[in-house]
């Protein structure tokens, strides 16, 4: 469904160049309910924004289905916004009318592209669990039910794929629960593809695979022992996301890896690492002078 193979972005403002993602690699299969983690500033609202065509790439390449985001005229972005793709953020007031109901708000984006289906309108209310509150104000409604709304409203144009940014960001742990129930349902039930961003290791559980981004390169990516276990423990009680998920890290397509920050300074490692094939293994070590200033 997703395919990005060296999307890079980069944001200029006035003389200064910022790049968001350099060369970032990700495949995500039709179907598949996956989350990207990271820390604050690896990319990962960069990357769900070019997913979602709020955002262009500055090269590499990004297809979504049948969809090439890089070559992508700006009329067929807006069809591609429209119909492809459902969008949740974490602040849900971009996606909602205060001033409006539950219903009239899932059946905005339905005007908007001229088929209105109020009976699909109240079926999704009725799915996230807001039968009985659909005909009441966003005001009336507490947080946690306004995200509910905005799942609804984000499936009202029956896209093929959902990208949630922090979608349980401003909810407590229960309501993170219902709503993250919520999301596999329309994943089993509609086959949807969903991509959760987050930098919330407690939803990996929840979750098929796990993508990590650091400095706008995917780096480790976390699968799920058994794809067939639902619910598994989240990391409150598991302990660690190895618990539930074998860590792999990533090779891209020329062999580079990332080596995460903490591994280099331990050993000291600065621009340069001596490195070993025993023919099982592959052994990256401090060069020999570091280690001598280490010792
Ligand atoms: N519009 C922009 N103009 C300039 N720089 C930007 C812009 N948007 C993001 N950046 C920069 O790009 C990098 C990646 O930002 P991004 O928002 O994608 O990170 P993130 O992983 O989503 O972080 P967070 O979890 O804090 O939202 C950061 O260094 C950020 O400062």
């Amino acid at each position: 469904m997703i395919q990005c193979e060296g999307l890079v972005k980069i944001y200029k403002t006035d003389d200064l160049e910022v790049v968001a993602l350099q060369g970032l690699n990700l495949a995500v299969n039709e179907g598949e309910m996956m989350a990207i983690i990271g820390n604050s500033g690896s990319g990962k609202s960069t990357l769900l924004n070019i997913l979602g065509g709020l955002d262009r790439p500055s090269a590499g390449q990004v297809r979504v289905g049948p969809w090439d985001l890089l070559k992508v005229s700006d009329n067929d972005l807006v069809k591609y916004k429209r119909d492809t793709v459902g969008f949740i953020w974490q602040n849900n007031a971009r996606n909602l009318l205060p001033f409006l109901s539950a219903l009239e708000n899932v059946e905005m984006p339905m005007m908007f592209s001229g088929k209105l289906d109020r009976p699909y309108a109240k079926q999704l209310l009725e799915w996230v669990g807001l039968k009985d509150r659909m005909h009441n104000k966003l005001t009336q409604l507490s947080g946690g039910e306004q995200q509910r709304v905005a799942i609804a409203i984000s499936l009202a144009n029956k896209p093929q794929m959902l990208l949630a940014d922090e979608p349980t960001g401003s909810v407590d742990s229960r309501t993170s629960d219902i709503i993250m129930d919520i999301f596999r349902r329309f994943n089993r039930e509609l086959g949807l593809t969903i991509v959760i961003v987050t930098h919330d290791l407690s939803l990996a559980g929840k979750v098929d695979r796990v993508v990590a981004i650091r400095d706008g390169l995917t780096s480790t990516e976390f699968i799920k022992r058994n794809p067939n276990l639902d619910g598994a423990p989240s990391l409150h009680e598991s302990g660690g996301i190895d618990a539930v998920h074998e860590a792999y890290v990533v090779v891209d397509r020329v062999g580079r890896l990332q080596i995460p920050k903490e591994y280099l300074q331990a050993l000291a490692i600065k621009d340069k690492a001596s490195m070993e094939f025993d023919g099982e293994k592959i052994l990256i070590r401090a060069p020999k002078s570091l280690e001598g200033e280490t010792a």
